[in-house]
């Protein structure tokens, strides 16, 4: 355990500075091999009996992605690609059926560090700039024994790395205070799981909503992320014909189903190969979003589950042998990503507990120090003094009777501010401990 931890450390070191995303620790080949995924669901309602019924979300998905590569998940909503993508990421609960490795062995505790997620939303604490966010990151998922000025030297390469210097001070906000922009709140999330230098990244859609040139600025940040033998797995939902060549690999899902597998580059040939080519220039993702939704030639008349059905029976004759015999492929696999027991946290009970009260703190400072609280307890405390202004002895009942409400009220009001937190910190509890 403790030469694990040691040599995680080491390598940590190594990297401090400027080149800490240039290269990978250690870089991983995922293969994924026939991944179904089935879940069972109840039909019915209040009045009516329910019955349970199983439903098939991934059907035998097959693929490989090589360190320095990004494999781009597409696929119309509903399609799969955030199901796989969580069980790439070994966070699928559940029941699932085929083969997951990663350099050959199957998820373990190691592996978990090893791997950086960035979930569709941000989660992420509005009223700390964008440098407190790294900081507090820093000093939460580094190990110990970095000392706080190599975590600081992190921090500052992250936020130079991911282009992030001039919004450094900026609050990373919410839809209702404003802060940073759209594309620099993803490259904040990105930044969060980047800090740890993982060696697989995995990005549900960290390009939605946001314009062509913000995404192109994500996935160039990616690629740099990839050519230093990272892993990189995203979904994707209609990139620009730009993007979609920058991709090494593309998936595309229709109902859990392949659809295509393999470069980016061949895939319009693949489906003008087995008649399906466009009818106009169109982007690729586009052309490739219809024939998933069963969309050919945009003739309303066209019977789209017949093409789907087509689709997926010329996946399984001319793609999915080839797609397999890419999985026996020997990869060198990089040493020291044995299934060893580390340690579940880098820092101790006592450093998360200060960095953790810290950060809420200040987080929080704005919420209980805003203007409109202060007004309120003085408004209390005004009213409820007035009412007893110069009340002599005789009123003794009655001052006790303020005594007794001053007391519940200075107890409630806390008490109250501190259950309304636990709502609020769930998803970031949720995102810091899996
Ligand atoms: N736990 C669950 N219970 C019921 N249905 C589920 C569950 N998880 C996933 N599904 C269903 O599986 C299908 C695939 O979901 P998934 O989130 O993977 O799709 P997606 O391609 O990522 O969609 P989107 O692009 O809209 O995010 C959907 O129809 C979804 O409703």
């Amino acid at each position: 355990m403790e030469e694990v931890t040691v040599e995680m450390e080491a390598q940590t070191r190594q990297s401090v500075g400027p080149i800490i995303f240039k290269k990978s620790n250690c870089p991983v080949t995922l293969k994924f091999e026939d991944v179904v995924y089935k879940i069972k669901s109840k039909t019915g309602g209040f009045l009516k009996k329910s019955k349970s019924e199983e439903k098939i979300i991934l059907k035998g998905v097959t693929g490989m992605v090589l360190p320095g590569e990004i494999l781009a998940m597409l696929g119309p909503s509903g399609s799969g690609k955030t199901t796989l993508l969580t069980a790439l990421g070994g966070r699928l609960a559940g029941h699932l059926e085929g083969n997951i490795t990663y350099n050959g062995k199957p998820f373990s505790s190691t592996m978990k560090r090893n791997v950086g997620f960035v979930t569709q939303d941000d989660v992420l604490y509005p009223h700390l700039t964008v440098t407190e966010t790294f900081v507090y990151t820093a000093l939460l998922r580094l190990p110990n024994s970095l000392s706080k000025e190599e975590k600081m030297i992190i921090t500052e390469a992250l936020i130079t790395q991911l282009g992030l210097s001039q919004c450094r001070d900026s609050i990373v906000g919410n839809p209702f205070m404003g802060g940073v922009s759209g594309g620099e709140r993803k490259r904040v999330s990105i930044g969060q799981e980047v800090i740890i230098n993982p060696s697989i990244l995995l990005l549900d859609e960290p390009t939605s909503g946001l314009d062509s040139t913000t995404a192109q600025r994500i996935v160039s940040t990616l690629w740099e992320l990839a050519n230093g033998g990272r892993t990189i797995v995203m979904t994707i939902h209609q990139p620009s014909s730009r993007l979609f060549y920058m991709f090494h690999k593309v998936l595309l899902l229709s109902e859990g189903n392949p659809l295509y597998y393999g470069k980016g580059l061949n895939a319009m040939d693949y489906f003008s190969g087995i008649q399906f080519a466009p009818t106009v220039a169109m982007n690729p993702s586009d052309f490739l979003l219809d024939l998933a939704n069963g969309v050919s030639t945009g003739d309303s008349r066209e019977d789209q589950t017949s093409i789907k059905r087509t689709l997926v029976c010329a996946y399984k004759a001319n793609l999915a042998q080839s797609v397999k015999a890419e999985l026996e492929l020997d990869v060198n696999f990089c040493e020291g990503t044995e299934d060893k027991n580390v340690k579940k946290w880098t820092t101790s009970w006592w450093e998360q507990f200060s960095v953790l009260l810290r950060r809420g703190l200040k987080e929080r400072k704005h919420e209980s120090f805003s203007g409109l609280k202060i007004v309120e307890i003085l408004a209390v405390t005004v009213i409820t003094g007035l009412l007893w202004w110069q009340s002599d002895i005789s009123h003794l009942q009655d001052q006790v009777g303020l005594l007794y409400f001053y007391s519940e009220f200075w107890g409630y009001v806390p008490f109250f501010n501190a259950v309304f937190t636990f709502p609020q910190e769930r998803m970031m509890l949720e995102k810091e401990l899996s």
